[in-house]
């Protein structure tokens, strides 16, 4: 809303109701709230149809499939040679070969038999052939003799038979009359492959529930569309619908409303021609916020629950409409996606047709103290490495934790599972001994797990080593927890970039017994500024520094403590504490951001920022960023080759195309 669209008197009245709001949400536990959901819910599956076996990949079986017929349908020789009675080989040895009179038949596979295996004769078979009448066994043909005589043709065996050899009995795959898949079963190429193995051409499956999924907000842009500053792209609209195709749901997707009452009426009474219907944002009660107000108009009953003592997910809004879900995820992707597992997933599988997924929980460790509000039970999401050990034991994982709060996307697609913290806990020590709830998928052991300080140029060398098939875990948690990561010995390598205050010097001094460190690259770091003002443009950083650092109206973004950017930053600016000082951000790119849009006007990143951003740039220092590598971890075949591969010519190329100096 542009305060140039309204009069001075509706920006007041409207400031005025948004800071008054209405009292926050009525918060019950996760479990109040599902209780009153599930008490409303009709679960049952939506009906039935009949798909062509082609078309039932991904879809669930409405009924139990009983085979009809016999899997192989008759006895059949699985190896080319001749169908015997083993009877007649007893005693066959090298010395004393048994010669069988051959009978006037070939049974290729397909044929049905006409002639009896009578005593003291055998009959040409072939792999997949009939077994004919009379006959036992098969002897395959490399331990025979064709031999031809006066009085007809023989063979001759040198080796006994024993009944059965070589035969696959009817019925031994699959028994006429037999259950060979359940009610519930989501079908994948594996059970296609025995549906048609007994014939079937059509498939009873579960209709799909039809799944309304609609965003709103003000602020959202659908994928491919120009954004504007402020605006934000829909990804929870995509997620949702990937979510509830993965779940056997058929999504519905209606697009992004506006927050305004008549469009978002029109949308969600589109919604209620599904079967369920999630809408995600304007569910806190702040002044943009409507869908909440519109689900409220809902009856028999409405809404059940509005507010959880869940972090992720207070907002959530759940209703039920004459058995028919209707659900309000919070906006926030982290929110949303949190909140569609734990209250929506189980919903749509059930009405999918599906039985409820089985949690799986694994014990680990967790190598940093995690803060926690209290209220609300907390889940993080985590990353899990194995610990010193290094081996695949269960018991030796660790969890780290990838907070990035409720806001972020890639939570989820980074995490292994997550842990909870309970409502009372105001934070989880170092070291305490979690249990972490997967998420769906088997966890599966990275071959390297890069640990520390994250930069845009390690893709050169992690790509060329995925790209190789390695599986690579990079976790960023900054150059001092990934120098305790592999002081801890949970990673290969840790890339950091410190340097020593006192003496000026980068990463060599951090490191202790039993690491090693390997040169890596340097970035050049340096004042980045809007290009063209004058207060930065023809001078030196040290000059430009000095010359703002007074200036009221110029304002800096600061780096966060602790960081090698903010040591630097200290260094240049000595006792000055220019204005912005006190705000500190926590990546070169956010550094960039504030500043390419005006909302500071100088800050300390490196080159490669300055550059994504059109940024202009006053060179300060070059930054050491190494790799740090436990020296027990050294040897690992994972190890030499991402040393081999930072040595090679490609990677340096590529590292010196970001503006790296290898
Ligand atoms: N005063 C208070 N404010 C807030 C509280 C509170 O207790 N008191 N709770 C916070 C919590 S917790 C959450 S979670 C959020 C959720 O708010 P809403 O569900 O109303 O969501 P919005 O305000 O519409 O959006 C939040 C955020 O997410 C972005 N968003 C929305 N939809 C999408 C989408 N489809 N794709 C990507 N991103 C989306 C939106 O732009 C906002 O940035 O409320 C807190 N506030
Ligand atoms: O519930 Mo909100 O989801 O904590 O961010």
């Amino acid at each position: 809303m542009h305060s140039s669209d309204r009069s001075r008197e509706d920006i007041r009245r409207f400031v005025a109701q948004a800071a008054r709001q209405d009292q926050f949400l009525e918060v019950v536990s996760g479990e109040e709230a599902r209780a009153r959901f599930h008490r409303h819910l009709d679960l049952s599956p939506r009906g039935e149809e009949r798909v062509p076996l082609a078309a039932s990949l991904g879809r669930v079986l409405s009924a139990d499939v009983v085979a009809e017929v016999d899997v192989p349908g008759f006895d059949r020789s699985v190896v080319d040679g001749f169908a015997v009675r083993a009877a007649d080989t007893v005693g066959a040895a090298e010395d004393r070969p048994v010669a069988l009179r051959l009978n006037d038949e070939v049974l290729a596979a397909g044929h049905a038999p006409e002639l009896t295996v009578e005593p003291g004769t055998a009959t040409v078979i072939a792999t997949g052939g009939m077994l004919p009448r009379g006959a036992d066994a098969v002897v395959m043909v490399e331990t025979t003799e064709a031999v031809e005589r006066p009085d007809g043709l023989f063979v001759t065996l040198t080796r006994p038979a024993t009944p059965g050899a070589f035969v696959a009995a009817a019925g031994s795959d699959i028994g006429r009359g037999e259950v060979v898949l359940r009610k519930g079963q989501a079908l994948t190429s594996r059970e296609i492959g025995v549906l048609a193995a007994i014939g079937l051409a059509e498939v009873p499956v579960v209709r799909r529930p039809r799944v309304a999924i609609l965003s709103t907000g003000d602020e959202i842009v659908a994928p491919g569309q120009p954004i504007r500053t402020g605006a934000v792209y829909d990804s929870n609209g995509a997620i949702l619908a990937a979510a509830v195709s993965e779940l056997g749901g058929e999504p519905v997707p209606l697009g992004i409303a506006p927050d305004e009452d008549a469009a978002l009426e029109r949308l969600v009474a589109q919604g209620l021609e599904c079967d369920a219907l999630l809408l995600s944002g304007g569910t806190s009660k702040g002044a943009g916020d409507r869908s909440h107000r519109i689900v409220a108009q809902l009856s028999d009953p409405g809404i059940v629950a509005h507010g959880v003592a869940l972090k992720p997910g207070k907002p959530l809004c759940l209703a039920v409409t004459g058995g028919k879900p209707v659900v309000i995820l919070p906006g926030f992707p982290t929110s949303a996606m949190f909140t569609f597992h734990s209250f929506v997933a189980p919903v749509i599988r059930a009405l999918a047709g599906l039985p409820p997924a089985l949690a799986e929980e694994v014990p680990a460790t967790l190598p940093v103290r995690l803060g926690s509000e209290r209220g609300r039970t907390e889940y993080v999401m985590v990353s899990l490495v194995h610990g010193a050990g290094g081996g695949a034991n269960e018991d030796e994982l660790v969890a780290y934790p990838l907070s990035k709060g409720s806001g972020a996307v890639t939570a989820f697609s980074h995490a292994d599972g997550f842990l909870a913290i309970d409502a009372q806990a105001e934070a989880m020590e170092a070291g305490t001994p979690v249990s972490v709830q997967l998420l769906g998928r088997a966890l599966a052991p990275a071959d390297l797990i890069v640990v520390g300080s994250q930069c845009i140029g390690l893709n050169a060398v992690l790509g060329r080593l995925i790209g190789e098939g390695m599986s690579v875990k990079a976790l960023n948690v900054g150059s001092m927890g990934g120098l305790a990561a592999a002081r801890r010995g949970e990673c290969d390598i840790a890339p950091v970039h410190l340097m020593d205050p006192a003496t000026g010097a980068y990463n060599t001094p951090f490191l202790g017994p039993g690491l090693d460190l390997v040169t890596g690259y340097r970035r050049m770091q340096g004042i980045v500024f809007r290009r063209g003002d004058p207060r930065f443009e023809g001078r030196t950083a040290q000059e430009a520094a000095a010359a703002v650092a007074g200036l009221a109206d110029c304002i800096l973004i600061n780096r966060n403590a602790g960081s090698g950017t903010r040591i630097l930053t200290d260094r240049l600016l000595g006792t000055a504490r220019p204005t912005g000082y006190w705000t500190q951000a926590k990546s070169h790119n956010a550094v960039a951001v504030a500043v390419a849009q005006n909302r500071a006007d100088w800050g300390v990143a490196i080159e490669t920022a300055a550059n994504l951003y059109g940024l202009g740039f006053l060179p300060l220092q070059e930054e050491h960023y190494d790799f740090v590598i436990p020296t027990a971890r050294r040897d690992r075949p994972a190890v030499r080759r991402f040393v081999e591969a930072l040595e090679t010519p490609e990677v340096a190329e590529a590292l010196r195309a970001m503006g790296f100096i290898r």
